[in-house]
């Protein structure tokens, strides 16, 4: 419906754009290191090397200082790995390495860390540019990877925790709220579904078995064998059960307990707010951490906003004597004898590392930074499996605080009518309002509205510039209304601020091959068995973030990054590593992706 021409504005009042800057990120917000509202999480500027506490200088580097030093055989032996791109999957990888004791050099394209979790600055309003929904955050247990990762680093930041995940504003008038307590979230759905009250109570206890057997184990990387092995040697059944539900997926078991079709819906929308797919394509582990996390540890948002952990996380990496440097586009990974040795920069720049960890989506690393050679058997093998998944288009919005209804929650999903459109470009609305939860993100009287909804880059081909910001508030239009309809009358009228961004927005800003979201399988996988760890065929080249196991989502990328510090810190001699046990893992681990 979006597409056709004759959706027409006319019967609504018309919106006012901003059109300086044309697109949400065009104009950089500036880099407000040490700006107060920064000030909401702390760290610790000093850091432990060899045993030694050492005191460190100020976060920002001179760049002349990294330049100079990142130059082969300028920074004694070099870097200990180059991380292309600060998204949290390269941070992650980044500070949990510089910890270990490596020297880490990070590059981004942008001038501010956190690519998909980074955030911007208009007319007193601080917007996430993605998700503002954080799994992984709390003090509890072994799954929250985002307070693990800053903590590493001496860094805590203040949280706000959130009492309802999302409201489900769903087909036939389902309207779900997924409270933080569990037994709360279980007693809502059931009134709607009494007959299925036993298949739900199987389905989630399934999930949270399997979350549980996730939280009992340290986690590492599942390429190293000393700790996989040494996992299954102390935690046997956990590990079993891992691995028993590796290539499954939530739909198919959802199925052998549950058989109202309005139910399985639902449990298609929880999997595709996660996956960007339903449930018969998420991995049963992937929905497991999900569906439970947000009840053990909840979701909880960093007070200062989700830019808030790129840029600890960023701090803390440069506490620890490593460096990063932004306006650093890396064009291509150098190789020399088969082995990545180093980047070049578009500027004509190189540096040299023992290993280079790519943050670029694999789509990225092997169809645009390794050059001049055929694409590795495994990642043609991932391509079958997986392709890119659509982009966004988002919209940000500052809106006055009178248009929300009292008790308006913070997160939203909203799909009208056909659950048929669930999966639909345009079809179903993601609506964020972190200053629900802190409002400090906006000027005083005013609300933070993050509307986002999945949109494909065809979709914006081919268009003049005036075409394309005609198309832009045209589907803006419509999506406002729907919400207006929906949830809150009076949303045009209310409207202080808004910024449109398209896949191509996403695709310019965030260095992602068609803007994409990140892989998603092209049919029904064998659940997570497909998904590529962080090796690659390429020696000494290492791929981080979400189109790596075990896949979308911040905290996934978050264990990506863990996963791989460990393997390339084992490689680099930081930590016990058995060449022949390495061996016989990676070659079995290959072959079971073939598998899928
Ligand atoms: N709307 C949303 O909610 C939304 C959108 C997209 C992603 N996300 C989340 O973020 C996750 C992605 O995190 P991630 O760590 O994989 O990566 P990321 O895409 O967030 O970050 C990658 C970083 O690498 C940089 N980069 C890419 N190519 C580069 C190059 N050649 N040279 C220098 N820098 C380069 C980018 O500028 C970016 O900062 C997703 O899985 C998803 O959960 C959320
Ligand atoms: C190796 C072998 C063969 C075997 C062995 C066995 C074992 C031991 C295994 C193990 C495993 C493991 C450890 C695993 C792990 C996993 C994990 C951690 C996972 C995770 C995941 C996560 C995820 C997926 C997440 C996601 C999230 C997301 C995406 C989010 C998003 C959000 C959004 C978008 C928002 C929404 C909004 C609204 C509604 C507004």
């Amino acid at each position: 419906m979006l597409n056709s021409p004759i959706l027409s504005l006319s019967n609504h009042t018309p919106i006012i754009y901003h059109h300086t800057p044309p697109t949400k990120f065009q104009s950089l917000p500036s880099c407000s290191y040490g700006r107060p509202e920064f000030s909401s999480g702390s760290c610790s500027n000093a850091f432990r090397r060899k045993g030694v506490v050492v005191k460190v200088k100020g976060m920002m580097k001179l760049e002349e200082e990294v330049v100079e030093s990142g130059k082969r055989g300028d920074f004694g032996e070099g870097f200990d790995a180059i991380v292309i791109g600060s998204g949290i999957g390269g941070l992650v990888a980044g500070t949990q390495l510089a910890v270990k004791g490596a020297k880490v050099l990070v590059l981004e394209k942008y001038v501010i860390p956190g690519g998909s979790s980074g955030f911007y600055h208009r007319e007193g309003y601080t917007f996430d540019v993605g998700s503002s929904v954080m799994f992984g955050f709390s003090d509890k247990g072994n799954l929250n990877l985002i307070t693990q990762a800053l903590e590493a680093v001496g860094c805590r930041m203040q949280v706000i925790p959130d009492p309802t995940t999302v409201h489900f504003h769903l087909p036939n008038h389902l309207s779900v709220r997924v409270h933080r307590e569990y037994d709360k979230f279980i007693e809502e759905l059931t009134s709607y579904f009494p007959h299925e009250k036993d298949g739900i109570l199987k389905f989630y206890g399934e999930c949270w078995k399997i979350f549980n057997a996730l939280n009992s184990l340290e986690l590492k990387s599942l390429e190293e064998p000393l700790y996989l092995f040494g996992q299954f040697f102390q935690k046997p059944l956990e590990c079993l059960t891992l691995a028993y539900y590796l290539p499954q997926n939530a739909g198919a078991i959802a199925r052998k307990y549950i058989q109202d079709p309005q139910l399985l819906s639902f449990i298609d929308a929880e999997c595709f707010i996660v996956s960007t797919v339903n449930a018969l394509q998420t991995p049963m582990i992937n929905a497991s951490m999900v569906l439970c996390d947000r009840h053990f540890g909840g979701i909880n948002y960093p007070l200062g906003g989700v830019g808030g952990i790129a840029k600890s996380l960023a701090k803390g990496l440069v506490d620890q004597g490593s460096q990063i440097l932004y306006k650093a586009n890396v064009t291509s990974i150098i190789t020399e004898q088969g082995k990545a040795v180093g980047v070049r920069l578009s500027d004509g720049r190189e540096f040299f590392a023992k290993t280079i960890i790519s943050n670029a989506t694999r789509w990225d690393t092997f169809g645009k930074l390794v050059k001049g050679e055929s694409l590795p058997k495994e990642e043609e093998n991932f391509q079958k499996v997986y392709v890119k998944a659509p982009s966004f288009l988002s919209i940000h919005m500052g809106v006055k605080a009178e248009v929300l209804p009292p008790d308006t929650d913070c997160h939203h999903f909203v799909l009208e009518n056909n659950w048929t459109s669930l999966e639909e470009p345009y079809g179903s609305i993601f609506l964020s309002i972190p200053t629900i939860l802190d409002s400090s993100l906006a000027p005083e009287g005013r609300h933070i509205l993050h509307i986002f909804t999945t949109s494909s880059m065809d979709d914006w081909q081919g268009l003049s510039r005036i075409d394309y910001e005609a198309k832009k508030q045209v589907v803006a239009d419509e999506i406002i209304s729907r919400l207006e309809k929906k949830l809150f009358p009076g949303l045009r009228s209310s409207i202080d601020f808004i910024e449109v961004g398209t896949p191509k927005t996403h695709r310019r800003y965030l260095a992602r091959d068609e803007g994409t979201y990140g892989p998603m399988p092209r049919s029904i996988p064998k659940g997570l068995l497909g998904m590529p760890f962080n090796t690659t065929s390429i020696d000494g080249l290492y791929c981080v973030g979400d189109s790596c196991f075990p896949g979308q989502g911040v905290i996934a990328v978050a264990f990506s990054g863990v996963m791989c510090a460990h393997r390339v810190a084992a490689d680099i001699g930081l930590e016990k590593k058995s060449p022949v046990l390495d061996g016989m893992l990676l070659g079995l681990l290959g072959w079971l992706r073939t598998l899928a």
